[in-house]
């Protein structure tokens, strides 16, 4: 099993929105989250990525390589410099699988300040590449997306999956990931709580 997490709760500020998650991926596999907006799938990704303490129970930030809305590139850096900052953060990798995976190459003296709302994406989803991380957490990754570059992307995802990885996603896209499974993040909503209302909120303060 690459990640399982069982009784989860989750908060965004001062809400509780989340209790008593229960998910696991395998290796290979890819979790699909399904909800309205609201729901919560944005508050369960950043609890698993690390950005927000859980309530309770117990995540595996280290394991995981989160995309979130921002694209988290540095303005001034052209694209070939933060893929090399990236890869020597996380291990020294080669970029060239990451460029070739996402059509970096014409873009890799452009600054990220030049950058179109797509560009900027696909450079930024090149960092789960470079992570060598087996757990990806994507929110809406295909936000700003043209059709090829949703193509390219779910490749990428199919050939991390290929190589022993794992993904949860957070998409109102079809990526075409047919064996995925799905869980409805609503099924966990706790309802009007806030971290007054929670015995465990003490123990994250
Ligand atoms: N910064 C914040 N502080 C407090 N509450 C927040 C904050 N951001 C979001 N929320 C609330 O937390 C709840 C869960 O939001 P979340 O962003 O996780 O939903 P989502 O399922 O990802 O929605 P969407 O499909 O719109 O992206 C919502 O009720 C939302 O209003």
């Amino acid at each position: 099993m690459t990640l399982s997490v069982t009784n989860l709760s989750c908060r965004r500020g001062e809400a509780v929105v989340l209790r008593g998650v229960r998910l696991s991926v395998a290796r290979g596999a890819a979790l699909v989250l399904r909800g309205p907006n609201g729901a919560g799938k944005t508050t369960l990704l950043r609890t698993l990525a690390g950005l927000t303490p859980p309530v309770s129970g117990d995540v595996a930030p280290e394991r995981c390589a989160y995309a979130g809305h921002a694209d988290g590139l540095k303005a001034q850096l052209t694209v070939g410099e933060a893929l090399r900052f990236w890869a020597a953060i996380f291990g020294g990798a080669d970029v060239g699988p990451a460029v070739r995976a996402f059509d970096l190459e014409p873009l890799l003296d452009r600054r990220a300040a030049e950058l179109s709302a797509g560009q900027k994406r696909r450079a930024g989803l090149a960092r789960l590449v470079l992570t060598g991380r087996p757990v990806w957490l994507l929110d809406e990754p295909t936000v700003s997306l043209d059709t090829d570059n949703v193509t390219r992307f779910a490749a990428a995802i199919r050939a991390h999956l290929a190589g022993g990885g794992s993904a949860i996603i957070a998409t109102h896209v079809d990526l075409g990931l047919t064996d995925a499974t799905t869980l409805d993040v609503g099924q966990f909503a706790a309802g009007t709580a806030t971290m007054q209302d929670d015995p465990f909120a003490e123990a994250v303060e």
